[in-house]
């Protein structure tokens, strides 16, 4: 940890592959046997400390945020001082071996509380995209960059998209991802992300409200020693995701869900929920649909307005492969 506290925020890589059906079928990527992923992980520097599986997909709890490991698709997001940009040489190895090709990569991550505290090469969003620029291969060819600017300086969204010449442009889907970032945790509702010695993780779902969000969704979460929490859920072949840094000066905690767009209104649900669980101060929800996204965005405003938060700023634009990324911020009017 940096002398000045734990750093909350998460760097997160998605990465898509495709191959030939027989490969995808057995598996895809779901073949990488455990070592493998720990070479990965160590070349990242964290470490898997809980994991499990469905029939769509295998969902690790890291001890820096969490993985996702689809036949076609991984997800992975760290937080703290880890090098997560160092896992895309050795991932695009093990894709390469295992016969398939890389299509699509994402990158997207908020503003570092300690920027100062982080490794070569998460220095500065310059660095990460030369970075990401030198390591993925020339046949993803269309590639944009951008920060997604709020009102508050100390967030705005930065995003960066690549993808090969036959997905320029995103396909109609019905899927959309929400990444939620809120700072500045209510102080008594962080306190219960502190562990006494016999407190599991279990009970701090339970106790919180966390395992209320989405009740249908099996959860395996991990309580940290003094404080601190993270979980990993599965529902079907939709994950969602929480990471909790409760200390005082530094409080943090994201969420990380896919949503359909046919869904009525569950995403409004879900955000009311998550609301109640944290309380933030400063909240920044960050859109990411192949389809049109503005519904999902009003549905998010109309939840968390009368929670007593006020939306401050919308920013959006459109990158390649993904989509339309739409960046909210709100924060908490009145006292608590
Ligand atoms: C790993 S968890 C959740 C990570 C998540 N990305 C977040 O934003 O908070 C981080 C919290 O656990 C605490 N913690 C305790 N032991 C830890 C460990 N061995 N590794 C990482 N965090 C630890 C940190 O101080 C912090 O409060």
């Amino acid at each position: 940890m940096a002398a000045s506290g734990f750093e909350g925020f998460e760097k997160r890589l998605e990465l898509h592959f495709s191959g030939d059906d027989p490969v995808i079928e057995m598996g895809g990527f779901r073949q990488l046997d455990f070592d493998s992923l720990e070479q990965v992980l160590h070349a990242v520097q964290c470490t898997v400390v809980s994991a499990v599986s469905n029939q769509y997909f295998d969902s690790y709890v890291l001890s820096e945020s969490s993985l996702f490991v689809y036949p076609t698709k991984i997800i992975i997001k760290t937080c703290g001082t880890t090098q997560l940009l160092k896992s895309i040489r050795p991932f695009i190895h093990f894709v390469c071996q295992m016969g398939l090709i890389i299509t699509e990569c994402r990158y997207t991550r908020g503003n570092y509380i300690f920027p100062k505290a982080q490794p070569y090469p998460h220095t500065s969003f310059k660095e990460e995209i030369s970075y990401l620029q030198d390591q993925l291969p020339n046949h993803l060819c269309y590639r944009k960059a951008s920060v997604m600017p709020s009102k508050f300086t100390s967030h705005s969204w930065h995003v960066f998209c690549a993808c090969d010449k036959f997905y320029p442009i995103p396909i109609p889907n019905d899927r959309y991802t929400v990444e939620i970032c809120m700072t500045d945790l209510d102080r008594v509702l962080a306190r219960k992300f502190f562990k006494n010695p016999d407190t599991t993780g279990k009970q701090m779902t339970e106790v919180t409200g966390i395992g209320e969000i989405i009740p249908s969704a099996l959860i395996c979460e991990f309580a940290f020693d003094p404080c601190g929490y993270s979980m990993n859920g599965i529902d079907g072949d939709r994950y969602s995701t929480i990471h909790v840094t409760p200390e005082d000066g530094f409080s943090y905690a994201s969420y990380e869900c896919v949503g359909s767009i046919y869904d009525e209104d569950d995403i409004g649900r879900i955000l009311k929920k998550v609301v109640q669980v944290f309380r933030p101060g400063t909240m920044s929800v960050s859109t990411t649909c192949s389809s049109s996204s503005s519904e999902i965005c009003t549905r998010i405003v109309k939840a968390v307005e009368p929670l007593g938060m006020k939306r401050r700023s919308c920013t959006i634009d459109e990158f390649p492969a993904a989509g339309t990324v739409v960046f909210q911020t709100f924060t908490l009017t009145g006292n608590r």
